[in-house]
């Protein structure tokens, strides 16, 4: 069959969703086809049940940092009930939400795998077999279909069959052993969580622990690690793993040092590459494995422009991009991605200036990312050394949480500090650092300020509320020196 549309959108994870949605919006008929969940890893094997797995422990220990509610906090997190609360986060791996809400603004859902083939032509084999169905966009075929994790080719690692995300959120159990292999994002957020939850967790990190951050973030993560109980090796080369039995008992990881860690399931957390194989993508001149490149409209900047006047038909958005990999940066490209859909397919002019309407500029200033462990680190924009990398002449200022009040109020034994990265000759911020208790909601101020370049000589208009963890802008101004002081 062969059934021709407005928009095909490839993949309804959080991303795709967003495409389809806007496209919708501007009056278009959108198809989106799905061969797993709609709701993509996101919703079911990424963020929603990691933070889920998370927020149980970090609430008890919240509560046990409060003299008067410590004494009532005193029992053990109950592992039953938190895992029972993620399966009920993830509506037991039922996307029934998620078809009712496409259908509910009208988006058409193919189930199915789907590849494209050739110029605006996608291919989808459906779920239960039968005769694959051909879908023709008029305007747009949008790839959305995010990203997969990367197994390091280490000797016996494969049939060893560690675990990947996908198992670490999707748990039923708690493993009395768990072996992290990685230092990134997954690897602090889920050791933390299994630590939490009794398992005798250790970290194998071939470097330093969130390489790519400010220092100070990944030591604090390490060092709320061990304080959980867990251990952390840094600078770990992992040279090969066995599983014993028959596949079902324990795991041995060796390292180069001649020691062995053993453990009852080992999670592989080692990056992850864009889904980019199977689809199709050689049949438009994309090579399969890699990452889509685009522009900031979220055009596939390989493909050749069209004749004459044509508008681009081929989009990619979200992790298959590799632009910028996490579900808040992706659904923003995806607004300006439907959005601009929508006005070249109906003739209507493209914002596609810096920070216009049409284009994803944050991608490159401002992108906001959350590491959920105890402590929690919060960062946007550029670390000093990438800034400084970039040629930007920044100055730093750096303030800890013990010199402000509300974080006292908040909990005992304050720790963390946070820290703003100045671009010197503009006097705006082009990153900031929070490392702490309960600092995530602190990153959305700092994310704001990048994007407005509010000037810093400003910012000492936007005065936080006392007693709050906000006045830890005020320390960081005050550690900048008043603006008259440098004149
Ligand atoms: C453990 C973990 C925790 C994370 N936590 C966070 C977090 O707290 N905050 C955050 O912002 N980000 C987080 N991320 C990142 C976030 O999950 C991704 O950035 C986000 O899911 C990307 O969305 P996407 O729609 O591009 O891709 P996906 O969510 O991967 O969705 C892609 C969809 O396309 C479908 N698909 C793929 N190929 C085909 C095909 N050929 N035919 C049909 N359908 C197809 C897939 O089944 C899937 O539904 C986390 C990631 C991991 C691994
Ligand atoms: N809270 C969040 O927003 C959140 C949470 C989890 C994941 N994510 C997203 O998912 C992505 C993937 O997370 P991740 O932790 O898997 O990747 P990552 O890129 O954050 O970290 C990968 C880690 O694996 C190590 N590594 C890579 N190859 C290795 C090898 N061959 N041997 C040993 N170590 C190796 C790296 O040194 C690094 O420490 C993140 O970049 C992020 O975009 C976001």
């Amino acid at each position: 069959m062969v059934r021709e549309v407005d928009v095909v959108v490839l993949g309804a994870g959080p991303v795709g969703e967003n495409v389809a949605d806007r496209a919708r919006a501007a009056g278009l008929e959108v198809v989106v086809v799905e061969h797993e969940l709609v709701g993509g890893e996101c919703s079911y094997w990424a963020c929603v049940p990691s933070k889920t797995l998370l927020r149980s422990g970090s609430a008890l220990r919240a509560a046990q940092r409060v003299p008067g509610a410590a004494e009532a906090a005193t029992g053990e997190l109950d592992v039953a009930a938190t895992l029972a609360r993620r399966n009920a986060m993830v509506s037991d791996w039922s996307d029934r939400n998620g078809q009712d809400w496409l259908a509910s603004v009208g988006i058409d859902l193919v189930r199915g795998h789907g590849r494209l083939d050739g110029e605006r032509r996608v291919v989808v084999s459906p779920a239960g077999g039968g005769a694959e169905e051909v879908l023709v966009a008029r305007h747009a075929v949008a790839v959305c279909t995010g990203s997969d994790p990367v197994v390091p080719d280490l000797p016996g690692l494969a049939a060893a069959s560690p675990w990947t995300s996908r198992d670490a959120t999707s748990a039923q159990a708690v493993p009395a052993r768990l072996a992290v292999i990685g230092g990134g994002v997954v690897a602090a957020e889920m050791a933390a969580a299994y630590a939490g939850f009794g398992a005798e967790v250790t970290v194998l990190a071939r470097g330093t622990m969130l390489r790519g951050m400010e220092d100070f973030a990944g030591e604090a993560v390490v060092a709320g690690l061990r304080a959980l109980g867990a251990t952390v090796r840094l600078g770990a080369t992992l040279v090969r793993v066995e599983r014993a039995g028959d596949g079902a008992g324990e795991v041995s990881i060796e390292l180069d040092d001649g020691t062995t860690v053993t453990a009852d399931e080992v999670l592989v957390a080692t990056g992850r590459r864009a889904r980019t194989t199977g689809i199709g993508v050689e049949t438009v001149g994309l090579e399969p494995g890699a990452s889509i490149e685009v522009d900031d409209t979220l055009v596939a900047t390989v493909v050749a422009p069209a004749e004459g006047d044509a508008p681009p038909w081929l989009y990619a958005v979200g992790d298959v991009t590799g632009r910028a990999t996490f579900t808040h940066q992706g659904k923003y490209q995806a607004r300006a991605a439907g959005d601009v859909i929508g006005a070249r397919a109906l003739g209507r002019p493209v914002d596609d200036g810096r920070y216009g309407v049409h284009v994803a500029t944050a991608d490159r200033t401002a992108v906001p990312s959350i590491v959920f462990g105890d402590p929690e680190v919060g960062a946007v924009g550029l670390t000093a050394a990438a800034a400084e990398a970039a040629g930007i002449a920044v100055r730093v200022a750096d303030a800890p949480f013990s010199s402000v009040t509300g974080a006292w109020i908040l909990a005992d034994g304050v720790e963390g500090r946070a820290r703003l990265v100045i671009d010197d000759e503009r006097d705006v911020l082009v990153g900031a650092t929070f490392v702490g208790q309960g600092v995530a909601e602190l990153v959305h101020q700092a994310t704001v300020a990048i994007v407005g370049e509010v000037p810093v000589r400003r910012l000492w208009h936007a005065v936080p509320a006392f007693p709050t963890l906000s006045e830890i802008w005020l320390r960081l101004l005050e550690a900048d020196g008043r603006p008259e002081a440098r004149a």
